[in-house]
């Protein structure tokens, strides 16, 4: 059944309107003046978040006793990031008590070579779900690779079918950072129904999604990206801001309102360590909210594995189970 998205309602958030943080600044006011209102930032601890939904799965695993929930990674290459966050995936199911499954195919693997593994673990009754680490090289198609995970073990929730059901509002598998951010949310009690949320990035790993799960919480949903023409014009309106551009340092005090939430999806490796799409330290004191590179949304993903490959596990042994 198609499910329409619920009616906006007014907004609930504590202060809105009486707080000066979260009054949009006027034309022509410095960042000197809106530092004038500003409080402390606080920083949203996604790592600490993450790890009670770990905990949580990890007793879930526990108690269901007999079947157990198996995850199969497939790395094709070499690339350092992948293999960083896939030896992080794989050690997290091995912490749930879940079964860890993992293909290492060659950097020069061929798109049937890749298929032919994919179908093995479709056809293997102890995987509960399959995820295909990205980006992929060069040569291999991403899209076709991923439409031959059966949607219910579809745990990255990045098959066309599992992206139809989430535009229709239907049951089924949501990609695992744009599910991270709006746990994180939730976790921080921020009332997305009414909220003006700016996503800032088109991507099919985070930007679309997270722009229909936001949309289906009853949020204002503004979509913009690193070639939009205004940027700020988007972004300073917005109750909460997510940055997943990939382009390093894109967003600055300049896009933020005060008092405003924003959560930095990116990941940038720098000489000098970690670093997001947010200039955060810029937005200290201005920013009511903002989540860490590291140990903000990153954790996250790793945390909404766990809980879709548990999910996936369920359905199989329901389309397992024999009628009585
Ligand atoms: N098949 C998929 N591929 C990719 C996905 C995905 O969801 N599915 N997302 C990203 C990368 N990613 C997961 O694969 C990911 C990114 C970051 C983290 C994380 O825990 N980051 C830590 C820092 C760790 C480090 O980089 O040293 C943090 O932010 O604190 C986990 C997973 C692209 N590919």
């Amino acid at each position: 059944m198609l499910t329409a998205a619920p009616p906006p309602a007014p907004y609930t958030a504590v202060g809105l309107g009486r707080d000066p943080r979260t009054q949009s600044s006027t034309p022509g006011e410095s960042f000197t003046d809106r530092k004038r209102f500003a409080t402390m930032t606080h920083t949203i601890k996604g790592a600490e978040i993450a790890r009670s939904i770990r905990t949580r799965v990890a007793e879930r695993v526990a108690a269901a006793g007999g079947q157990v929930p198996g995850l199969a990674t497939v790395l094709i290459g070499d690339d350092p990031a992948s293999a960083v966050y896939v030896a992080a995936k794989r050690r997290a199911v091995r912490e749930a008590g879940m079964r860890d499954i993992h293909r290492h195919l060659r950097h020069q693997a061929t798109q049937n070579e890749v298929a032919a593994v994919i179908d093995e673990l479709a056809g293997d009754p102890d995987v509960s779900g399959i995820l295909l680490q990205l980006p992929l090289p060069a040569q291999l198609d991403a899209a076709p690779l991923i439409d031959r995970i059966p949607v219910t073990k579809d745990v990255d929730g990045l098959t066309t079918a599992s992206a139809g059901r989430l535009a229709r509002g239907e049951r089924g598998m949501r990609p695992c950072t744009p599910n991270g951010v709006i746990e994180l949310l939730d976790a921080e009690g921020i009332e997305l129904q009414g909220a003006h949320v700016a996503v800032v990035g088109w991507g099919q790993l985070v930007g679309r999604p997270l722009s229909q799960l936001l949309l289906r919480r009853g949020a204002t949903v503004t979509v913009a990206h690193e070639f939009t023409a205004d940027l700020t014009a988007v972004t300073r309106p917005a109750d909460v801001v997510v940055v997943a551009t990939g382009v390093r340092g894109l967003i600055g005090p300049e896009h933020v309102k005060p008092g405003a939430t924003v959560v930095d999806v990116g990941i940038h490796r720098t000489p000098d360590g970690l670093a997001g799409d947010v200039r955060a330290a810029e937005l200290d004191g201005i920013a009511g909210r903002i989540t860490p590179v590291p140990g903000g949304v990153g954790p996250m993903t790793i945390a909404m594995l766990l809980v879709n490959t548990l999910q996936a596990a369920e359905w199989g042994a329901e389309r397992d189970a024999v009628p009585a």
